[in-house]
């Protein structure tokens, strides 16, 4: 029988700042040299689950743990936090939090120097780590040099040459571009199968992970473990769903062709998904859904004419970039790691000024413009809501652009509290931000700006973090707000979010505009996906698979339906 790595009997945690616990009667076993995924809600404890089994509580946050939790046979309580990150390597949430070397090189390297390897060995592991994870040509790069997903691949690769027995990834996947999170997964599988580690991946992109196979799936909700089964018996109940999780898209494909799903058809993957019976219906289904789109025409709100930036003399992260966007638009900013899309945003927003080039907005060039003068009319939600919270209370962060702008008391309670509730923090008011989960204060980020009511509002990587049931509550939202003429720019790795709501997608990469196009059509241009490091969506493969001829246009066929059916 296998080795138990981490044993949870009985256990809770309740943090000090709160009055009720966050994991209740939490009773798990995962065993040496398993691969295990851990989804749910946002909020629901999978980032305090796994901060028990690293250390970070209570060594960074505190509070009273009941039960027992044993790592590596020992009493977790009676553990030093250095015997535990001897154990256990994290990758984080928030990129930036774990960045502890001055350079790649060093942060990847810092978990060797613990274990005094000798220098010439250590480099050769670094530069084999950083090869992996293809940050190789940033290895002497500060982290403020970097983008965030550049700064998610440097931790990965510090964590993988990590000699440690128990890998944690929580939202892995957020910041990587697709093509890199998809290495990410295959390279996590390899050093599991052959070092014979343990991991634990927290996820939000279920059909993403399940790129490779895991052992089986932990569902928590509102701080208990309610379901831990295989991947294949899981999709194939209801209960992804009822906790308000999404089902790989290819399965709702095949759920409105009238296809059953059962563990015999292999579910958990589209590449193995037993199509033989199934590919016929789908035929059908295809030819009998064919919802015209709508094409539509917007008025120019903002325009890019000829822009060219830099960091460094000689480094051009944009080059001659002329590009248009419309008022009403919802339009979506694609491309690899470190393509420019936040130095894109920067720019608009003035943080930057391009070295030339010109940026108009209304019909008029706002080159003159300060940041506050822009901020009025543009609002721009970073990646890293740890980059834009100032206050220490959730009510008072909302309310401050607010009360800067000078509205009154009332004004600003019926504001805030409205934007509350469609972010659905309505609830948590009165707390502290620091009591929130990752995926709250991104939340928190978004309804600050919202409150402003800006023309314009930049995201990037919105749905970072979400569940789906928050993240569709709030691109509805979003969507309400476009047909009232606001425009929403959503910088995004999710492929999802970009055909599900994007109505085109620019694609940046070496500077330039890749392409410009409908999302389903940039997803099904290979050159376009291979040179962009995006992925070829699981509906495109379902199409592929099933021998239908025109794989995109099932794509837009699916999104078009799957929109009416869910009353849009
Ligand atoms: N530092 C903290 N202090 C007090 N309470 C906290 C703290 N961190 C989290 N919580 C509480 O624990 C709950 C669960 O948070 P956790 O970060 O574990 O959720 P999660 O499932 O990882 O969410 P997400 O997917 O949004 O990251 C939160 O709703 C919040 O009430
Ligand atoms: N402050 C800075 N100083 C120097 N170089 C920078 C700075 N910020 C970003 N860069 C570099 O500029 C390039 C573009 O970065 P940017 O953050 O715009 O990329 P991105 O497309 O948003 O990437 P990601 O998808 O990883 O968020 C990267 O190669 C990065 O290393």
């Amino acid at each position: 029988m296998k080795k138990a790595v981490i044993e949870f009997a009985d256990f809770g945690f309740q943090y000090r700042a709160q009055k009720e616990p966050t994991l209740h009667g939490i009773t798990l076993t995962i065993t040496e040299g398993e691969k295990v995924l851990i989804v749910g809600p946002s909020g629901s404890g999978k980032s305090t689950l796994a901060h028990c089994i690293n250390g970070l509580i209570p060594f960074a946050y505190s509070g009273e743990m009941t039960g027992s939790l044993r790592i590596m046979g020992q009493e977790q309580q009676e553990m030093s936090i250095a015997e535990l990150s001897d154990r256990v390597g994290t990758v984080l949430q928030d990129p930036d939090g774990q960045f502890v070397g001055l350079t790649v090189g060093e942060d990847i390297a810092f978990r060797l120097e613990n274990d005094a390897i000798p220098q010439a060995e250590m480099l050769e592991k670094v530069n084999a780590a950083a090869i992996a994870v293809d940050i190789h040509e940033f290895l002497s790069s500060s982290p403020q040099e970097l983008s965030g997903g550049q700064k998610q691949k440097t931790t990965l690769g510090g964590v993988l040459v990590g000699d440690v027995d128990i890998l944690l990834f929580d939202e892995p996947l957020a910041s990587l571009d697709p093509y890199t999170g998809k290495k990410a997964i295959e390279l996590i599988d390899r050093v599991q199968r052959e070092g014979g580690t343990t991991v634990i991946i927290i996820e939000h992109r279920l059909e993403e992970v399940l790129h490779r196979a895991v052992d089986r799936i932990i569902v928590m909700d509102e701080g208990h473990i309610v379901a831990d089964l295989p991947a294949a018996e899981l999709l194939s109940a209801d209960l992804l769903r009822n906790v308000g999780i999404r089902e790989p898209l290819y399965l709702t494909a095949l759920k409105y062709a009238g296809c059953s799903i059962t563990p015999d058809i292999n579910p958990q993957h589209i590449d193995d998904v037993r199509l033989d019976e199934y590919a016929g219906k789908l035929k059908v289904w295809y030819e009998n859904n064919n919802i015209q789109p709508t094409s539509l025409e917007y008025p120019p709100l903002l325009e890019l004419r000829n822009v060219t930036f830099g960091y460094e003399k000689n480094r051009p992260v944009l080059q001659e970039l002329t590009l248009r966007i419309g008022k009403g638009e919802m339009l979506s900013i694609a491309g690899r790691n470190g393509a420019g899309k936040s130095t894109l945003s920067k720019l608009i927003c003035g943080f930057y000024r391009p070295t030339s080039g010109t940026i108009w907005m209304n019909g008029r060039d706002i080159g003159p413009d300060s940041i506050k003068e822009r901020a009025d009319r543009i609002g721009f939600v970073m990646q890293n809501p740890n980059h834009m919270i100032s206050k220490t209370l959730l009510y008072d962060e909302v309310a401050l652009g607010l009360i800067l702008r000078g509205a009154s008391v009332e004004h600003i309670r019926e504001r805030v509290h409205a934007i509350l509730k469609v972010c659905g923090l309505y609830a948590f008011r009165s707390w502290p931000i620091s009591a929130l989960s990752y995926g709250q204060k991104k939340r928190v980020t978004i309804a600050s700006i919202l409150v402003l009511e800006p023309e314009i509002i930049i995201l990037d990587e919105p749905t970072a973090a979400q569940d789906y049931r928050h993240y569709n509550e709030m691109m509805e939202f979003l969507l309400t707000l476009v047909n009232q003429g606001m425009t929403v720019m959503m910088i995004t790795h999710d492929m999802h979010l970009m055909l599900e709501y994007a109505q085109r997608t620019i694609v940046l990469a070496g500077g330039v505009k890749l392409a410009d196009d409908s999302p389903e059509r940039v997803l099904g241009d290979t050159e376009v996906v291979r040179s962009a490091n995006l992925k070829e969506t699981s509906l495109f493969t379902l199409a592929l698979r099933s021998g239908l001829d025109q794989p995109s246009e099932f794509v837009r066929r699916f999104i078009a339906y799957d929109r009416r059916v869910r009353g849009r």
